[in-house]
């Protein structure tokens, strides 16, 4: 193995050569957790020639990746994702090791994404969370017509991300190149996913070139639309008729300190970053409103919109303000039921870290069974069911892993919290999501079993259909109409 055996640490029993990679299954999250019941929540296990400490629970994550922080910021280098998929553009931030560059674009990326940046993005949000709701509203004949939202969120995530980092929107669901980015970013998630790609991890199997072969053509059909898209706003700029986006302003600011392929790798990174996460959240969390349990959900929500906007003008004055705790309350168990990143992203130590007696040498790989962690009893009354009250009234510490945790956490999450209370916000206020009239289309609501791809990086929501019946047509009417008069002069 790269690091040898870590004394003081249990082991999980594996087969030569392969190590655990057959008893981890499809499913690595879901073994992990049955493994931690033998072994206890940290223990290491053999990944091919790779040794891996593994993390189950609430507290031990937090001893690992927030107590040692500074010792955990490092990430590993993987064979098919570094050495192939990423040859031309550079790395993404989130697959980056640690080292003054990564620091930098993480900087640059970071300053992006603050508070009062993400603040002055909400026009955009403005727009697309407007675009979607009011495609939902044209189809759904008025709660009676069953409706698939999956390709209207995956359009909205899209377009948010372009717009955040190229100024420019796909005006048409069907446009080529959203399937292209949408098929191609799924495929480059499939082979940053550890439960896929055995070559990672058996280096004898590197000398089958299919897998390699399959990751070089998504690697070329990524630069293709990278390019095209920085092409298209450098000529833009050139002609002044860009649009304000984080890749114009670091394009022209003559004292940034990145160069072009950093600056690359920013855009890609935005581009993958948020193409899953967002919408996956959104349409888990809709398919679980649309239940009966849900709808109990709703009405609190909806009271309590109402009662801190009895005017009405809780469309326009959610992209100002947070005040409804229910609604954050609503979003973040969403984020903690459905944990999207089962395991979240895969660290690297640069130096040694001491737990429970034992020293983990520096360069060791760590991952965080996240689910796990979000579903830990000595930490969670009844993790199972979803109770958005967990998270009302004062609750300390990290809330739950779905963003991960300690130095390399996603520096995304203010604009994703802001984009799902946005988004619930302004569904529950305008309609009542009810369960689908054919009930073979009803959703999965179970955290785990609503996966319909286990092997994925972001969980795949299985397809599901729901409702949607407007509140009240005439005020839906107005506010997507004062929408549109701010999109029209943005
Ligand atoms: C609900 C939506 C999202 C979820 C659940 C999510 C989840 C995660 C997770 C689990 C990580 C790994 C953290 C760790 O290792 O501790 C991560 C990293 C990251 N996320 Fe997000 N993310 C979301 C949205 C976004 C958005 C909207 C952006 C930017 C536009 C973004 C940008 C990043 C970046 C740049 C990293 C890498 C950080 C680093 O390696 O230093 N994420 N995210």
């Amino acid at each position: 193995t790269d690091i040898p055996y870590i004394h003081g640490i249990p082991e999980a029993s594996g087969l030569p050569i392969f190590g655990s990679l057959f008893e981890l299954g499809d499913n690595h999250s879901k073994a992990l957790s049955r493994m931690a019941k033998k072994l206890g929540p940290v223990f290491q296990i053999r990944m091919g020639n790779r040794r891996i400490v593994v993390a189950n629970s609430y507290d031990s994550i937090k001893e690992l990746w927030i107590k040692n922080q500074t010792a955990l910021s490092s990430r590993p280098a993987l064979h098919t994702f570094h050495s192939v998929i990423s040859s031309s553009q550079g790395l993404s931030i989130g697959t980056s090791p640690w080292d003054d560059s990564c620091k930098q674009r993480r900087k640059a990326a970071a300053t992006a994404l603050n508070k009062p940046a993400v603040q002055s993005y909400m026009p955009i949000i403005d727009l697309e969370s407007y675009t979607a709701i009011n495609e939902i509203l044209r189809e759904c004949d008025d709660g009676k017509a069953d409706i698939n939202i999956i390709p209207h969120l995956q359009r909205f995530a899209l377009n948010t991300s372009l717009t955040l980092n190229y100024g420019t929107r796909i005006s048409n669901s069907f446009d080529q190149l959203l399937k292209e980015i949408v098929e191609v970013e799924g495929a480059v998630a499939q082979f940053r996913s550890a439960s896929n790609n055995w070559q990672d991890y058996v280096p004898l199997l590197r000398i089958f070139p299919a897998r390699s072969n399959a990751a070089n053509s998504i690697r070329l059909r990524r630069d293709r639309y990278l390019g095209y898209l920085l092409e298209k706003l450098k000529k833009e700029i050139v002609n002044s008729t860009d649009k304000p986006c984080i890749t114009g302003n670091i394009l022209k600011d003559p004292a940034a300190k990145l160069c072009e392929a950093e600056m690359k790798s920013i855009c890609l990174t935005m581009i993958s970053a948020a193409l899953e996460t967002v919408p996956t959240n959104i349409i888990l969390g809709i398919g679980y409103l649309s239940s009966p349990h849900g709808q109990e959900i709703q009405e609190r929500a909806y009271r309590e919109i109402q009662d801190v906007y009895p005017d009405g003008d809780a469309w326009d004055r959610c992209l100002t303000e947070e005040r409804v705790p229910y609604v954050t309350a609503l979003y973040k168990e969403i984020l903690r039921y459905y944990t999207v990143h089962h395991m979240s992203l895969p660290r690297q130590s640069i130096q040694e870290i001491h737990y429970n007696g034992a020293r983990i040498p520096a360069g060791t790989s760590f991952y965080m069974n996240a689910f796990a962690g979000d579903y830990d009893e000595n930490h969670y009354q009844d993790p199972h069911a979803f109770n958005p009250d967990r998270y009302l009234g004062d609750t300390d510490g990290t809330p739950h892993y779905a963003y991960g945790a300690g130095t390399r956490m996603c520096i995304g999450a203010h604009l994703a919290n802001r984009e799902l209370y946005t988004f619930f916000i302004r569904l529950i206020f305008g309609f009542r999501i009810l369960g689908p009239l054919d009930k073979t289309y009803a959703p999965v609501l179970d955290g785990m079993e609503v996966n319909a791809v286990p092997t994925a990086l972001v969980v795949q929501p299985k397809m599901f259909k729901c409702r949607f019946e407007p509140r009240n047509r005439e005020d839906f009417e107005f506010w997507l109409d004062s929408s549109r008069q701010r999109a029209e002069n943005y």
